[in-house]
């Protein structure tokens, strides 16, 4: 039997929009819509003419190629004809493919919100799309409010789809506007539709105020719908809407979807999903999350050594797809929960290569573990787990040592009687036997630091010209007066490879400083290891 075909309408750049603390500049707009052409999907609503100078310039240019380029507006107001209206004008003189307008379709809301009569909304329905189709726009209506509606006057909110079919809308999008709706419901009411809409002309627009945005998606699409609407990683009003990221893999690798179904989006493209979630990520300045399903870096991390070791047999023991499928990576992680197992594929990471009866492999996970109970993490720091692991097998070359260092802060005022903070750091090292000392300021102590145990590094300082400090994350353990500190470095060199260092102590200089420390001594590794010279375990 044929596939039919369901259609993915990304709404990131328009609902998106109305995230809380999300603005979109122009130049996101049309990065954005670079990463969604990428990604594959079918319509690209773009925003809304005429409701902001951003979303009118975007709407000047055609900012796609294969994607139908959509522009978002609500139904003409009452009173006056679509021609009269600048709202409609904007959309149709703008230069979008298609029109999606929102029209009400919850009689209590036509009542109280837009203060008309019910005949008069179905007018300004089939008047707008109408004026669409007439200037060559594909007419989509997004029902709004469409399942409480229903709920409240079947009757009434099915008129609504079909005078928008009647008057030439393409699709007609029931919306479950306020997010809390069941699946079982949605289900139950997409069924009903069924009875005066053709599934080939029905879409789904789910919000997630109860979690179920996804699963009211393909509910609606088992029901009977084919198109789908949601955003990039979620991201839209209040809880957001259906996260695309999540269901378009769903549509493309799960069984029960994917052998009735066909997307626009492939096996290549679908390779690129993780790709285009962190690019996303990167763009609105986030970090992306961490348990995302199928594209967070926890994904396919396995921490469990019971796991880990079952998982090296056979991948499917606790993978539900293969991480290659979706761009991400399988990654079996070193802590508190690990065995053997873990270490010996946190290890070959590193191209140390140990048999799994190598005595040294139950120091190290012993010595692991012991540092995990007084604060370290070794799962988010697996620079630090290198280091660690050389420390152990009696691999790590002593490149340098510190004699002591110093960090200080001065509040003081200038000779402008302006108050200004100082902060100078003083560091000894030696190197090959050379004793050498550097002085920096920085903007705090830690920054003071790295920049004066940087500074001057010996024989080494060429190799690590292009070391940068990118984040420095600090975390209270345990609380009161016993507390630790654990500090986070996240580094990057001039290769664009980052890597994680940790410190742990009751000050948070103290821990900062062994973060900053591994965080060298990693590079040194690793540039050794690059030029062949580093000792190889066997
Ligand atoms: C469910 C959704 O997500 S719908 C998407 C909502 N998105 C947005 O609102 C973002 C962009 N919006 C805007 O920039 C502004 O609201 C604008 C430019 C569209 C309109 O601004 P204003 O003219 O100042 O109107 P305002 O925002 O205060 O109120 C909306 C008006 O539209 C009317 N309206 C709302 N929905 C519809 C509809 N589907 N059809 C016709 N009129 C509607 C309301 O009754 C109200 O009319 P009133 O001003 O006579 O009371
Ligand atoms: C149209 C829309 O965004 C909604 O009803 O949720």
């Amino acid at each position: 039997m044929p596939k039919e075909r369901l259609y993915i309408f990304d709404t990131t750049l328009r609902d998106g929009a109305q995230t809380a603390g999300i603005e979109f500049s122009l130049e996101d707009k049309i990065s954005i819509a670079g990463l969604l052409e990428q990604l594959g999907v079918d319509y690209i609503e773009g925003g809304y003419p005429g409701a902001n100078p951003v979303d009118t310039e975007f709407f000047e240019h055609k900012r796609t190629k294969r994607a139908k380029f959509t522009a978002f507006g609500m139904t003409k107001r009452a009173g006056r004809s679509a021609a009269n209206d600048p709202g409609i004008q904007a959309l149709l003189n703008s230069r979008a493919d298609a029109t999606c307008f929102v029209a009400k379709t919850w009689d209590h809301q036509v009542k109280t919100a837009l203060e008309i009569g019910l005949d008069d909304n179905l007018e300004n329905l089939r008047d707008t799309v109408a004026a669409a189709v007439a200037a060559g726009k594909e007419a989509l209506i997004d029902c709004e409010h469409f399942f409480d509606g229903f709920k409240s006057n079947p009757d009434y909110a099915l008129s609504c789809v079909k005078t928008a079919l009647d008057a030439g809308a393409r699709w007609v999008v029931l919306c479950d506007t306020n997010g809390g709706t069941m699946p079982s419901e949605v289900r139950d009411i997409v069924g009903k539709v069924l009875a005066v809409a053709p599934g080939d002309h029905l879409g789904i627009h789910a919000h997630d105020d109860t979690g179920q945005a996804v699963a009211n998606t393909l509910a609606a699409i088992e029901a009977g719908v084919r198109q789908i609407q949601g955003t990039l990683n979620g991201i839209g009003e209040r809880c957001g809407n259906a996260n695309l990221i999540t269901i378009i893999p769903t549509l493309v690798l799960k069984p029960l979807f994917a052998d009735r179904f066909e997307t626009n989006i492939d096996a290549a493209r679908l390779e690129r999903l993780t790709q285009i979630s962190r690019a996303f990520d990167d763009r609105l300045n986030r970090a992306p999350q961490r348990q995302a399903p199928y594209v967070g870096a926890s994904a396919f991390a396995t921490k469990a050594g019971i796991h880990a070791s079952a998982l090296l047999k056979d991948f499917s023991s606790y993978e539900h797809v293969p991480p290659e499928s979706v761009g991400n990576e399988r990654a079996i992680m070193v802590s508190q929960q690990a065995g053997k197992s873990n270490l010996l594929t946190a290890l070959a990471r590193h191209d140390i290569v140990l048999a799994k009866d190598d005595p040294r492999l139950e120091k190290l996970l012993a010595t692991v573990k012991e540092r995990e109970a007084r604060g370290y993490s070794y799962d988010g720091a697996d620079a630090s787990f290198a280091v660690l692991a050389h420390e152990v097998l009696g691999t790590l070359p002593s490149y340098f040592t510190v004699e002591n260092y110093r960090a200080s802060v001065e509040r003081r005022h200038n000779a402008q009687g302006e108050e200004i903070t100082v902060t100078e750091a003083v560091v000894k090292i030696r190197v090959a036997g050379e004793l050498l000392m550097s002085v920096a300021e920085g903007n705090g102590p830690v920054n003071a630091l790295d920049l004066a145990m940087r500074k001057d590094l010996g024989k080494y300082s060429s190799r690590i010209e292009d070391l940068e400090l990118v984040d420095f994350k600090v975390r209270i353990l345990d609380g009161g007066t016993g507390a630790v500190t654990r500090v986070l470095v996240e580094s990057r060199d001039g290769t664009g490879e980052r890597w994680y260092t940790i410190g742990v102590s009751p000050n948070i200089i103290d821990a900062s400083f062994e973060a900053l420390y591994e965080s060298i001594t990693y590079k040194l590794l690793k540039t050794e290891a690059a030029q062949g010279t580093t000792e190889k375990v066997a």
